[in-house]
């Protein structure tokens, strides 16, 4: 019989499916000028650093050499997950099968007994202390089963709780270059939605492959004593199932890889339809309904295709094997009737044997089956193995040196950067210095790598040539978390965490919650004014997904961002566009209370209003990744290169003699 012989974990946020041939699309295929023909092509096998295209052209002998890995590092997880638990779990398979395995060897004396010459009363007599045994060994069997099933359930639960916090806790400490990088979105999805869900399941079909194995030792011993030929027959009989199974689990695997970037595209339409306000608003209002559906009835098509495929694959495969296991247990039969009617084989024996075959081959199909299902869904827990270990060569190693707690100086020396997969480096040969209690203001045109430099500043990424250094100590080499704590960051795209606005404020942030601070953050950023209109003040979630929840602006989500910054009391601070969504007056808040802060910390300021330029101590001016220009906004005015064109040019906008329009930035 061939199981559907799928990852329990992957039925759950999304199905497997596959390539159609390009020759055949499928019938839902929308028509041929959608804006989205040239990513066509994107189902297709592509072995990539963290899937082992290898895998799915397997053998039995690969399947063979892959099991002791499965094992050990679901066992790994489960001894994690709870080591008592585990240890009863296989104390239980081992404690059934040896009550399965003396109830199937007594059964054998059961029959020789009744069928041995005498009178019946004394022939059953004879057989009842056995029979007596039987109904023993088999309430042991049943109670260690029902126990070893209660204790894989509570288990289950929490391996795959571990499995899940283990991979989430990788995921938020890889370098942020992993999220630049596609390989890893899709290793992270795979890892989450069918390794972590298959540990459970695969630490289940390992404990049942165990438990139908020793079974089977148990019938071939049998059969091994009443006549080793018939052991022959019963391996043969059951290798058609195994085969089937074999390439069952090899289909399934190899659609799954293939169709993970389409899984992953139709994720990300479905998040958008159903989970984000600001997707839904923007969908109608460019009638992008249209576009949408179109899209997800395409890829729902082509997975619909590769599901249908792979079960017309199954059925086959399982047809051609029932066949097959019919014509060997057949054949078995034949061979036991031949051995009765030449003599060789006694009728209790036969009998004996019998029971023996029929047990032997259910448990040895049992064991090949539940194999398969271990050796499937073990492939991706072999697959979580790899996204963990590539999360562990993406993760700075963890280190006790710590960036300086206030830092004097910090000089950005020579620093280029480049973002993974892109060609063109983002900063190219920059040097600067802050020193503590400066305003450091980046200015340039879109793209010139200023938000790029604001982050290498913070230590989330590393440059790729040169290096930056807080009084001499080259981030490079210390703890990124040190690095971290010691910067209070007002993003450009501030992330709406769906939480209340008192935890958008404070998360992160070290120590108790100090309420004089928070009334400083709040007021200082114009919080205060966001927070008088919601219906629970601080308390109030910012999510329209919860009853009592609300949605802020984007202003006012600004300056929550702009008060969660001086709430922290970092002494580097990092403020990329903070009033670019504020009205004049939050603005000139916001920038009193940045001046006032500056004093004995470091700030760099990045903003495209040139007025606000004004209150930094030094300016430098980014072109295409270059460090063009620096100085004071009055040496730079003077000096009249791109940063006075670009101030001129905003200032025209505000005097009503000189029309902007026209005015134009040096190329
Ligand atoms: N995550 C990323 N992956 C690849 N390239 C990126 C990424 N982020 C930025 N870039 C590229 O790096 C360059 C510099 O981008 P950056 O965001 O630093 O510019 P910016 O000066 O802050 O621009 P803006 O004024 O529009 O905010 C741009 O060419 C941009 O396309």
């Amino acid at each position: 019989m061939v199981t559907s012989a799928r990852g329990k974990g992957r039925e759950d946020p999304a199905p497997p499916a596959s390539t159609p041939p390009a020759s055949t699309p499928p019938a839902s295929t929308p028509p041929a000028s959608t804006p989205l023909d040239g990513v066509r092509d994107e189902v297709v096998a592509r072995p990539s650093g963290l899937f082992d295209a290898q895998t799915y052209r397997t053998s039995v002998w690969r399947i063979a050499a892959q099991f002791p890995r499965i094992t050990r590092i679901t066992f790994q997880a489960a001894w994690r997950a709870g080591r008592a638990a585990h240890l009863v779990t296989l104390a239980t398979q081992v404690v059934a099968a040896l009550g399965a395995g003396f109830g199937l060897y007594s059964a054998a004396g059961v029959l020789r007994q009744l069928l041995t010459a005498g009178a019946s009363a004394d022939r059953v007599a004879a057989a009842l202390p056995t029979l007596m045994m039987i109904v023993v060994a088999l309430a042991v069997q049943a109670s260690a089963e029902t126990c070893g099933a209660y204790l894989g359930k509570r288990l289950a639960a929490r391996m795959k709780r571990d499995a899940r916090g283990r991979l989430l806790d990788a995921a938020c400490h890889v370098e942020l270059s992993a999220f630049d990088d596609p390989a890893w979105h899709e290793a992270l999805e795979r890892a989450e939605t069918a390794g972590a869900p298959n540990f459970d399941a695969t630490h289940g079909w390992i404990m049942a492959t165990l438990h139908s194995l020793m079974l089977v030792v148990a019938a071939a011993g049998t059969l091994g004593v009443l006549d080793p030929v018939l052991l022959v027959a019963l391996v043969v009989s059951v290798l058609p199932e195994g085969w089937s199974a074999l390439r069952a689990a090899r289909l399934d695997y190899e659609s799954f890889h293939r169709c993970g970037l389409l899984r992953r595209r139709l994720w990300l339409l479905t998040r958008l339809v159903r989970g984000e306000p600001r997707a839904a608003a923007e969908i109608r209002a460019h009638t992008a309904q249209r576009f949408v559906m179109t899209e997800v009835d395409r890829i729902g098509g082509l997975l619909e295709a590769e599901e249908l495929r792979l079960a017309a694959k199954h059925a086959r495969l399982g047809s051609v094997a029932r066949a097959l296991g019919g014509v060997g247990l057949g054949a078995a039969y034949v061979l036991l009737g031949v051995f009765l009617a030449t003599g060789r084989t006694p009728l209790a024996v036969a009998g004996a044997a019998l029971i023996a075959v029929q047990v032997g081959r259910r448990r040895l199909a049992e064991v090949v089956r539940y194999g398969m299902r271990a050796y499937e869904t073990g492939m991706y827990v072999l697959d979580y193995q790899r996204v963990l270990d590539d999360a562990a060569a993406r993760t700075r190693p963890r280190t006790d040196r710590r960036v300086p707690v206030d830092p004097e100086v910090i000089r950005v020396e020579n620093v280029s950067f480049g973002y993974h997969g892109s060609a063109r480096p983002a900063l190219r040969e920059v040097s600067l210095e802050i020193r503590r209690g400066q305003i450091i203001a980046l200015v340039g045109e879109n793209g010139s790598g200023k938000s790029t430099l604001a982050k290498l500043l913070a230590g989330l990424y590393l440059p790729t040539g040169g290096r930056i250094t807080w009084d001499g100590v080259d981030l490079a080499g210390v703890d990124p978390d040190s690095v971290s704590r010691a910067v209070a960051m007002v993003p450009q795209d501030t992330l709406h965490w769906p939480l209340t606005i008192r935890d958008n404020i404070t998360l992160g942030a070290d120590g108790p919650l100090d309420a004089d601070r928070l009334r400083y953050a709040v007021a200082a950023s114009g919080t205060d004014q966001v927070v008088a209109q919601m219906p629970h003040g601080l308390d109030t979630p910012l999510s329209r997904h919860y009853v009592h929840g609300a949605q802020a602006s984007g202003g006012q989500w600004q300056r929550i961002s702009v008060a969660r910054a001086l709430y922290r009391d970092a002494p580097v601070l990092v403020a990329d566009e903070p009033t670019a969504a504020l009205d004049a007056r939050a603005e000139a808040q916001v920038y009193a209370s940045l001046a006032e802060l500056a004093a004995g910390r470091t700030c760099v300021l990045i903003t495209h209003r040139m007025a606000s330029v004004k209150i930094a101590d030094h300016i430098y001016v980014l072109h295409e990744g270059r460090l063009v220009e620096e100085g004071t906004h009055e040496s730079l005015l003077a000096a009249g290169g791109r940063y006075a064109e670009l101030y001129a040019l905003q200032a025209s906008a505000y005097a009503d003699d000189e029309p902007a329009v026209g005015a134009r930035v040096s190329p």
